[in-house]
């Protein structure tokens, strides 16, 4: 029996939306999931992101696995009551930073060794010990196989290598993760940029049997474009009546196209990490609040975007990113988060009321102007 079920309210061509009902709580889709890297959307509270109005938010395994480690999460009750955010949590295998963020890592058919960026101690993630550290320690409402993704360009061999690798870590995982009532697992479709491949995978994948599905190997250098054209084909290869979740992305332009092409459900670090920066959205395309141009300017960052950051003008947001002060940081994550959730809340509305088309082209026309 399907943990958590998903009801889907409205289609509008391959593009849905609808609610996720998870124990915690339920998750609008399109959904976009600020990414909480090691118990926290850096730089925000979770009264913060709530207002925002995340639904649910992504913590990494392996960072939570080095920092504060998996038993000792446990014996603090768990992530939500460690961070004190009460709704659903999806949480990361570990994988995909394991090859991108630790030391020297070495995959085997048994398990991904690895040594810590942190201390360099060794650490050993099985698909069994990540879904153990995730469902069991972490407490995530949703859990993911460990998966291989490859880099991009990948050789096809290389690629079907690890797509083999990543069924038979699906079933390892889900045969670990056994059948639960409030928690959720979703297995990971590979392949790169190869349909045959990515064709296996999902079928293979449903075969196992999960409760949503991930479209893996993307957002890794591949550019828009090369993402468009797998998403062509790749999320309708999944079952259309679970959740479709595409990993580490994106930019706003890559949503707006990936809910087009049938995709639910989002997390990327990029509206926090580049806030961080200076980088801000709004309705009308990307800011750069490092620039001299907004020295004087005196008008707000984007008015239609609810939070402190509309209360401000871009002058002042200007002197705290170019002072390096925390303000600009915790001003411009939060309104970046608060911009994504203002452009899945408008996707979800145009997608119920049938003009997502005509959304769609206005969002190109207007966010991709300057
Ligand atoms: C930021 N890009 C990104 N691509 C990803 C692919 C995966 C994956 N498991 O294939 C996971 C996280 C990812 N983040």
């Amino acid at each position: 029996m399907m943990p958590f079920p998903f009801e889907i309210s409205a289609t509008e061509g391959r593009a849905r939306t609808g609610v996720l009902k998870t124990a915690r709580g339920d998750i609008r889709t399109p959904a976009f999931m600020p990414v909480g890297t090691a118990a926290t959307v850096k730089a925000m509270t979770v009264d913060q992101v709530k207002a925002t109005g995340a639904d649910i938010i992504l913590g990494n395994t392996y960072h939570l696995m080095l920092r504060p480690g998996p038993e000792r999460m446990e014996r603090l009750g768990g992530l939500h009551k460690f961070m004190g955010w009460d709704k659903p949590i999806l949480t990361d295998s570990g994988g995909f930073q394991v090859m991108s963020l630790a030391g020297i890592s070495k995959v085997k058919e048994e398990a991904v060794t690895f040594s810590s960026h942190i201390d360099g101690s060794k650490h050993v993630l099985t698909p069994e010990r990540s879904i153990e550290i995730q469902a069991d320690r972490i407490g995530a409402d949703i859990s993911m196989q460990l998966d291989q993704c490859v880099s991009w360009p990948a050789e096809r061999d290389a690629a079907q290598k690890a797509m083999e690798l990543s069924i038979r870590w699906g079933a390892r995982s889900k045969a670990r993760f056994g059948e639960r009532e409030h928690q959720a697992l979703f297995g990971i479709q590979q392949g790169s940029t190869f349909e045959d491949l990515r064709r296996q995978s999902s079928d293979q994948l449903q075969e196992i049997g999960f409760d949503g599905y991930a479209i893996g190997g993307l957002a890794v250098g591949e550019g828009h474009q090369a993402m468009c054209e797998v998403l062509d084909y790749a999320p309708e290869m999944l079952p259309a009546d679970r959740p479709r979740y595409l990993m580490g992305v994106g930019k706003p332009i890559d949503l707006v196209e990936a809910v087009w092409r049938g995709v639910d459900m989002f997390d990327c670090v990029l509206p926090t990490r580049a806030g961080r920066h200076g980088q801000a959205w709004t309705w009308d395309g990307p800011l750069n609040l490092k620039n001299a141009r907004f020295a004087e300017d005196q008008n707000p960052l984007d008015p239609a975007i609810d939070g402190p950051s509309s209360q401000y003008s871009k002058a002042y947001l200007h002197h705290l990113i170019r002072a390096d002060e925390i303000l600009g940081k915790v001003l411009l994550s939060w309104h970046n988060i608060a911009f994504y959730q203002a452009l899945t809340a408008a996707m979800r509305a145009a997608i119920s009321e049938g003009r997502f088309e005509q959304f769609r082209r206005d969002f190109h026309a207007r966010h991709t102007s300057n």
